[in-house]
């Protein structure tokens, strides 16, 4: 039995093809999936969804292996094995805002895509923060004085620099994961192997 494996669509899923391309991995199919959400490949049955749809179908056995951005992961804490790193899906957490803002009187407001790991990471520095959700564009939000920072994702800066952001403090850097179900690792191993240790980096086989 072929191991199932969710994929993030869009930005990671470009990503990842490149990335299985390199390991001499067959793409055809799912290069020419249209708009099918369910492909098999000689290696593996693939399904497509969004990042946090890959880490429910992964934590519920659907699919044995998921390929996820960190953020989904630190965001939703899902119940999966964080297997490894994967060398792509590079970009970093940071706060930013308009430079030269004065700080608040009260309680900084943010506007993030991330409430969670934006309420953790100023916790545990000992502040408090009032937090705007946002499901995109969060650049906006100082322009428009929604809020006076945001926490989001930057790769290139460009977004940042195009509103006239800045960054203000750096927060983690992030990359794409491979995740597992945690009951398909120990009971379809001999099945997951292969494929799993031909995406890592440096760490031992399993
Ligand atoms: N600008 C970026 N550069 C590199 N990686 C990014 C960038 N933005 C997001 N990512 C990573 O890629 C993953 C998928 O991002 P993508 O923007 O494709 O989906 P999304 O954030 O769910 O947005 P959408 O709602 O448009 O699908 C994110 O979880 C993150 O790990
Ligand atoms: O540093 P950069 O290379 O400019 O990339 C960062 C931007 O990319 C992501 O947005 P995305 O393109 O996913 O759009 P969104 O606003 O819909 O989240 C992220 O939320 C930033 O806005």
């Amino acid at each position: 039995m072929k191991p199932m494996i969710a994929l993030t669509k869009g930005r990671l899923e470009k990503q990842f093809l490149a990335f299985l391309q390199s390991k001499g991995y067959d793409i055809t199919p799912l290069i020419d999936k249209g708009r099918k959400l369910q492909i098999e490949t000689d290696d593996f049955f693939a399904v497509f969804a969004k990042g946090v749809d890959v880490a429910t179908y992964v934590e519920h056995g659907i699919a044995d292996l998921g390929i996820v951005g960190e953020d989904i992961l630190l965001e939703f804490e899902p119940d999966v094995y964080d297997l490894l790193p994967l060398p792509f899906g590079k970009c970093r957490l940071a706060i930013a805002g308009e430079p030269g803002a004065p700080r608040p009187f009260g309680k900084q407001r943010i506007a993030t895509k991330f409430p969670n790991i934006t309420t953790k990471y100023f916790r545990e520095r000992g502040k408090s923060v009032d937090i705007v959700k946002l499901e995109g564009s969060v650049e906006l939000a100082p322009l428009m004085g929604l809020a006076d920072n945001i926490v989001d994702i930057v790769e290139t800066g460009n977004t940042l620099k195009e509103n006239g952001l800045v960054i203000k403090e750096e927060m983690l850097s992030i990359s794409a994961r491979c995740i597992a179900n945690r009951n398909s690792l120990k009971l379809k191993k001999s099945v997951l192997a292969p494929l799993i240790n031909s995406f890592r980096i440096k760490e031992a086989a399993i």
